[in-house]
């Protein structure tokens, strides 16, 4: 296993312009496979989650050029559902937004699919998204245990009823629904049951439908409804905005190592939640300042803690549980159950490592507190295979030398050069 020493850093200041949006790139990259003529996707994210989506696409026959340094794709839609004249097996890694959006469009497709990923794959739900969709007619069977991947698919005509589905776990599986739903080319009515956990995600779906030329009626997030004429048309060209979830670990570092540290690629004018970031910062008393386009984040004294629901930003809120580190006081994070079905169960890991660095920490189902120690203590920090593990702790290294990040190249998920980045606003 490779390792990381982290030096002690005592600043970070600089301009730092983040790579693409994951959750953007995987739901443009497939609408773009779905709808009528060709479309020049820009600031594409290259990622493991990317590539793994653009690997699928080509296997079910999606033309596409990539740049050489992948971060621009020419599309070439399908004017139509996926369709494969074999049985088609696409290993998709460990990328929600590649697994439950194809598991859903798969459906309404032609042909045979099977969808498998690396292990911790087969331990996400998925079973909310299946159940949705059962009253349509789909063929989906379970290759290992009820409810979570591998799937065998068997693409058939399907008859659209009204559904309801469970958006408790994962707004992925809404999502998913969504963005097939076109394809029925019926109207359809969706009727989300519980809570619906990570909201402004809903929000990127129906922006980037729209940008493909279908509108859906959003009733207060309890029910979609979309008429049955509406049908993918490419927008000609789509830039990708740079990922506001990257942007946390940098805009965190200049709340906590003095600043300014001005993050280009997602601001006001950005449609992910992830943004919001910034404003936890600002309670947390850094100086914020925002345009369309950038974040500027510098230090005003010491941070205070904070307690609060962070349900809409589940990734950036990680983040969060870090630079408690540097804050006055317990700070609480809420409401985050689902930390607990991602990349690893988050709320476990976070707190083990925290520990390790030696703060307090009481973690609960659904939150987790953290009180910082007198002063910080040098770890080897596990990873988890979780890319957000990796990055959130590389802030630690504010507070003390000796922080070794285990396996950093798991940030491959999301943001492959993420250190060599980090490394450069700080010093
Ligand atoms: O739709 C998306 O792009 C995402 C939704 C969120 O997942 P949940 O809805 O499962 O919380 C988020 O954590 C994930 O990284 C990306
Ligand atoms: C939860 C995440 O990923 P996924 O898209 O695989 O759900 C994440 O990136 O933090």
């Amino acid at each position: 296993m490779q390792t990381l020493a982290l030096p002690k850093l005592s600043r970070a200041q600089g301009d730092i312009t983040i790579p693409g949006s994951k959750s953007l790139s995987n739901r443009i990259l497939l609408l773009a496979a779905l709808c009528s003529g060709k479309t020049t996707v820009s600031n594409l994210l290259d990622s493991d989650d990317i590539r793994h989506m653009l690997t699928a696409l080509k296997q079910l026959g999606v033309s596409y050029q990539l740049s050489e340094d992948r971060t621009e794709c020419i599309v070439d839609g399908l004017n139509g559902p996926l369709a494969s004249g074999q049985i088609e097996t696409l290993f998709l890694g460990n990328a929600g937004t590649a697994m439950r959006p194809l598991a859903a469009a798969l459906c309404i497709g032609s042909g045979e699919f099977e969808l498998t990923g690396e292990d911790r794959m087969f331990e996400r739900p998925i079973g909310d998204l299946i159940t949705a969709m059962q009253p349509l007619g789909i063929d989906v069977e379970y290759l290992k245990d009820p409810g979570f991947p591998p799937l065998k698919i068997k693409a058939k005509q399907l008859t659209a009823k009204p559904i309801s589905i469970d958006g408790s776990i994962s707004s992925q599986f809404l999502t998913a629904v969504l963005m097939a739903a076109p394809l029925l080319k019926q109207e359809i009515t969706i009727e989300v049951e519980g809570e619906l956990v990570s909201k402004p995600y809903i929000d990127i779906t129906l922006n980037v439908m729209k940008q493909f030329g279908v509108e859906v009626d959003n009733q207060n997030y309890q029910r979609f409804v979309l008429d049955g004429k509406q049908q993918y048309r490419s927008p000609g060209s789509i830039l990708v905005e740079g990922d506001a979830s990257s942007a946390s670990y940098f805009l965190a570092a200049g709340a906590i190592g003095g600043g300014p540290v001005k993050v280009h690629g997602t601001g006001t004018a950005s449609v992910q939640g992830d943004t919001r970031f910034a404003e936890v910062l600002e309670k947390m008393g850094a100086t914020v300042t925002w345009s369309e386009n950038w974040i500027e984040v510098s230090a005003k004294g010491p941070l205070k803690a904070v307690d609060l629901d962070l349900n809409h930003i589940p990734d950036a809120a990680m983040t969060i549980a870090v630079a408690a580190l540097f804050a006055e006081g317990t700070t609480t994070i809420r409401n985050i159950y689902n930390w607990r079905v991602k990349e690893t169960d988050r709320i476990e890991a976070m707190a083990t490592e925290l520990r390790k660095l030696g703060a307090t920490v009481d973690d609960g189902h659904d939150y987790i507190s953290v009180t910082p120690p007198a002063s910080v203590k040098g770890a080897a920090i596990d990873t988890y295979n979780d890319h957000r593990i990796a990055m959130c702790f590389s802030l630690a290294a504010f507070a003390t030398d000796g922080v070794v990040i285990n396996d950093p190249g798991c940030t491959a998920k999301t943001f492959p050069d993420y250190f060599e980045r980090f490394s450069q606003i700080t010093e």
